[in-house]
């Protein structure tokens, strides 16, 4: 995977001739440090730093270049500088109302010199905001899914060459930086690694986005900006100017932007319209979790700048990290590419019905005659669960399931952090508010029902409060409860520190000791043989990585001619045969019925200049080494949980003893 290098992004002597983007020495491109400080922007003692890791794999991070205190100012980026679809929109939107205005915010003080340089010819802006319309739309808000937006916007600025404003940046981006590969968010992995991961909800997740990306990329855009057929409810063929000049759009290059889009937006909802943005330099910090092990954060300023601070004391030559968000590591895959071992935030999810929670109990408790649920402990259940009564949603507007977690960590969080990451940015507040990543958010956003998940914190609980309150529930035998606990609520009957009577709690603790082993076994390998696997060597990520050399397409759009300058679109002649190259499920469409075929244009694309088959050998590679080392972390996640449990029935059972 992987996209044309040079060319997109112009030649060194014609970006120089078009008077953007050489650094002091002359080098082209600036490095982004120089660029931002030469257009309005800030950069204070940090630097980007490419690393190389043992295994040949290279990676870039930020780091102090002095001693740092909390508070210091490190970067800051005005928004013409950065790549986002809000300046595309409110380009077309200017254009549109007659004022003809070409840059993003041309009045905004300091940065309005700038706006002309950074200009966005109207009439593209224009088809851009066209496209964005025609995208698929979320199933959580029901407009067009912004990864698509953001990533036909890195296409369009990727499209213009030399001509654009922030090719500095573009040149940084992975899959176009010398020797950093595009992230491989699942999406992109290979079919077979995605099998391996041996976890249903994750499967779907990526199932689903596959399908979208192929449909955008292989029907949607050569349909809109082309020729092609037109399937029925579709819009006509050629409905939309292709406002990407030579840059032929198909599912791989359309996959590197998406890719891009998810794993370097940054989420605002402050201003006029929530958006997303690729923040220059900012974007090159990695994460880190839990959230207080970040030694900086980023705040966005109501005229659209985003800056980075110190969180912490960093000393200089020290990594300045960020948090993404308290994200497990379903949601890192789908929108980062990687998983964090361990990672804090993990957790074991499953969907629980009401069902469900009548085979767990049993026998142990509720109605005598039958050994299930009584009535009044199924309805109890179901209002404080949100569950559907009878199993089937709708009816009495409860869910027909919940997913509810298992995770392997013990301590409890202060509720003063627990804060869902998607409302990190309040619209309308007046000062300068924190900034998270959006790109997925909190794990148990990528299911509707799950949002009590991420109110129990960064750091979860052993067993999600809402299992623990329906099977306290469901395990009662005496009525007399039932009053007590009508007036609490979900979080207080499942706090894991609390108990409603010993013995009761003792039962409950080997029901989810059962629970947890029959999850585990339900996984086709165990954590020794994957311990294994990851020391074998037909998964020795070392060997595939230092063998990869960055794809590179042919037939990419040449270099621009020195007549293309900033403002110019790029023509068509200049880049004649065409380069190619839990929230986060919710922000996509939901999959139909029916799953595309893959499009065999994409596939069977050619591609020269480096040996596609170590690249893609060391990409599998990578994509199964990942696939393991998920399903691994979540059986570890199993094995702790089981271990909480045990130990918590031992606990209760030794004071049951002295007593
Ligand atoms: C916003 S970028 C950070 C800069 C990135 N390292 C680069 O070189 O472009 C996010 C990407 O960095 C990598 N990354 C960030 N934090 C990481 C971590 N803790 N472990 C592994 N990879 C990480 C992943 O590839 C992710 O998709």
């Amino acid at each position: 995977m992987g996209i044309a290098r040079h060319s997109p992004l112009g030649s060194g002597s014609s970006a120089r001739s078009s008077g953007g983007g050489a650094g002091a020495d002359g080098s082209w491109p600036a490095p982004l440090d120089q660029w931002l400080v030469a257009h309005g922007g800030v950069v204070n003692g940090v630097q980007l730093r490419q690393v190389l890791y043992p295994s040949g794999a290279t990676d870039r991070l930020l780091v102090a270049t002095r001693d740092l205190a909390p508070g210091d100012l490190l970067i800051s980026v005005p928004s013409p500088l950065q790549l986002r679809y809000d300046n595309i929109e409110a380009a077309a939107e200017a254009a549109a109302d007659g004022g003809g205005i070409e840059g993003p915010c041309p009045e905004q003080g300091p940065a309005a010199g700038e706006a002309a340089a950074l200009s966005i010819p109207p009439a593209e802006a224009a088809a851009l905001v066209k496209l964005y319309e025609q995208m698929p739309r979320g199933s959580d808000t029901g407009a067009p899914a912004w990864q698509f937006k953001q990533a036909l916007t890195i296409l369009y600025h990727l499209s213009r060459g030399a001509a654009s404003p922030l090719q500095p940046y573009l040149a940084q981006l992975p899959g176009l930086a010398p020797g950093v590969p595009t992230p491989r968010v699942a999406m992109l992995m290979y079919d077979d690694a995605v099998d391996e991961l041996q976890y249903g909800a994750l499967v779907q997740d990526i199932r689903n986005q596959k399908y979208w990306l192929r449909h955008v990329g292989c029907q949607l855009m050569p349909r809109l900006t082309g020729g092609g057929q037109q399937a029925e409810g579709e819009p006509q063929p050629g409905t939309c100017t292709n406002p990407f000049g030579g840059l032929e759009v198909d599912e791989e290059l359309f996959g590197w932007a998406a890719a891009v889009a998810m794993s370097r937006c940054f989420g605002l909802s402050r201003g006029p319209r929530p958006t997303h943005t690729c923040v220059p330099l900012v974007d090159m910090a990695n994460h880190v979790a839990p959230r207080e092990a970040a030694n900086a954060e980023i705040r966005s300023g109501s005229d659209g700048e985003v800056a980075m601070y110190a969180k912490k004391q960093i000393r200089a030559g020290e990594e300045v990290s960020l948090t993404y968000g308290t994200h497990d590591n379903h949601n890192l895959l789908l929108s980062y590419g990687f998983t964090l071992q361990p990672n804090p935030y993990d957790g074991f999810f499953f969907d629980l019905n009401m069902e469900t929670i009548e085979s767990l109990v049993e026998g142990q408790g509720g109605d005598p005659t039958t050994g299930g649920l009584a009535d009044w402990q199924r309805e109890l259940i179901s209002q404080k669960l949100g569950l559907a009564l009878g199993g089937e949603g709708g009816a009495d507007g409860g869910a027909e399931s919940i997913r509810v977690y298992l995770s392997g960590v013990v301590a409890e969080a202060p509720p003063a952090i627990a804060v869902p990451a998607g409302a990190e940015v309040a619209a309308g507040s007046s000062a300068a508010v924190p900034v998270a990543r959006t790109a997925a958010e909190a794990p148990a956003t990528s299911t509707p029902t799950s949002a009590a998940a991420v109110a129990a914190g960064p750091v979860r609980q052993p067993v999600d409060p809402r299992l623990l309150a329906a099977l306290r529930i469901g395990t009662l035998q005496d009525r007399a409860w039932e009053k007590l606990l009508a007036g609490r609520s979900v979080d207080q009957i499942g706090a894991w520190g609390s108990l409603l009577a010993r013995q009761q709690e003792i039962t409950i603790m080997q029901l989810l000791a059962a629970l947890a082993s029959a999850l585990y076994s339900s996984f086709p390998t165990t954590i020794q043989q994957d311990r294994q696997l990851l020391s074998s060597a037909s998964l020795d990520v070392a060997a595939a990585a230092a063998a990869v050399t960055l794809t590179t397409k042919s037939a990419s759009p040449g270099p621009p001619s020195p007549s293309t300058s900033a403002g110019a679109p790029p023509s068509s002649s200049s880049s004649s045969s065409g380069g190619s190259g839990s929230s986060a499920a919710r922000e996509w469409p939901m999959h139909p019925s029916r799953p595309g075929q893959l499009c065999s244009a994409a596939v069977g694309k050619a591609a020269t200049g480096f040996d596609p088959a170590a690249a893609a050998a060391a990409a599998h590679a990578r994509d199964a080494a990942e696939a393991v080392r998920f399903r691994l972390g979540l059986k570890t996640t199993l094995e702790r949980s089981l271990q909480a449990v045990v130990a918590r029935a031992k606990e209760l059972d030794a004071l049951k003893q002295i007593r």
